[in-house]
């Protein structure tokens, strides 16, 4: 396992930075945490140094001036999938607002996005998002290829990732005020194959441990929580569950984060037969990851305690 931080002891913390992946055998011991990481927590926070700390500073002050736009032309931001476009004002969780960029790592979809909430132009925020989303897709990439080389199930993998999407979603959290609850983001688990979540100085993330106990995650400048979804839970056979999250608001300031999300798209998430043996038998059908999307908020969804299981479980 990786270092432990003294704040947070229980923490498996990977380091990512440059030096560390260079030879064979560090790229061999850094792949082993992060695979018993996943097996154990089902996330880690990699310490890693792609995202400069200037590139932070200016995506943070670009998502707050998005957010300032009216709520009339954040709504202009629409989606054929449930949840992907805007959300905001909801009743349940009214602290909460996001808006997701389908696509984020190619240049027409995030300039699609950019000339909707500012018709005329705003070249610094999609040359800021698109390079943000790349860079930390890179560390997703890693990632992926870690797990697949360790599982042995490269070539599973490799269509998937040629269908991958990337999905980025900036948040806003607003205090709540003294008659409103402070829950930000309802516990859940992310219906995503895979989820990076960075944030701006105010905490307010909490992750359910196995114990039970919510602990909430502190994210340097540097540092990206890597999370599972429930689609790599369902490829994996279960080996590597998604983690139940939340956002608790307890400071006086707007929390602001972004989440890099990967779907998977026009090819059915299937296990791989290396992944199935008589102490893991078969539990998930091949699925559609976006007919999921879509399940999640049918009615038959709303009402069950695992849609994934409901959807496609065995
Ligand atoms: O804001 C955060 O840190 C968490 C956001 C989250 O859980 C989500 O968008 O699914
Ligand atoms: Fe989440």
């Amino acid at each position: 396992m990786g270092s432990l931080d003294h704040q947070q002891p229980k923490l498996p913390i990977i380091d990512f930075t440059k030096q560390k992946l260079e030879s064979a055998d560090d790229w061999l011991s850094t792949r082993q945490q992060v695979v018993s990481a996943l097996e154990e927590f089902g996330f880690f926070i990699a310490k890693c140094d792609k995202v400069s700390l200037q590139l932070h500073q200016e995506i943070f002050s670009l998502s707050k001036e998005l957010f300032d736009l009216p709520t009339e032309t954040k709504v202009l931001n629409t989606s054929d999938t449930p949840s992907l476009g805007y959300v905001g004002q909801v009743p349940s969780v009214p602290l909460f607002e996001n808006l997701g960029i389908e696509n984020a790592t190619t240049t027409e979809s995030v300039e699609k996005f950019t000339n909707l909430l500012w018709p005329s132009g705003n070249h610094h925020f999609s040359e800021t998002v698109l390079s943000y989303a790349k860079l930390v897709s890179q560390l997703d990439q890693t990632v992926m290829k870690m797990v697949s080389e360790s599982y042995a199930i490269e070539k599973h993998y490799k269509p998937l990732q040629e269908s991958m999407s990337y999905l980025l979603k900036l948040n806003k959290y607003r205090p709540a005020k003294e008659s409103e609850r402070n829950i930000g983001i309802v516990p859940h688990t992310d219906k995503s194959f895979m989820t990076i979540l960075h944030q701006n100085q105010v905490k307010g993330l909490e992750i359910k441990m196995k114990d039970e106990e919510w602990i909430l995650i502190d994210l340097s400048p540097s540092s990206f929580l890597v999370m599972a979804g429930e689609a790599i839970m369902a490829w994996t056979n279960g080996r590597i569950e998604a983690p139940q999250h939340r956002v608790i608001m307890s400071e006086e300031e707007d929390r602001y984060s972004l989440g890099l999300f990967t779907f998977i798209r026009d090819l059915k998430i299937e296990v791989p037969e290396e992944l199935i043996d008589e102490d893991h038998p078969l539990q998930f059908r091949p699925f559609d990851h976006y007919k999921y999307m879509h399940f999640i908020y049918s009615e038959e969804g709303r009402k069950s305690e695992s849609p994934i299981k409901a959807f496609c479980g065995i």
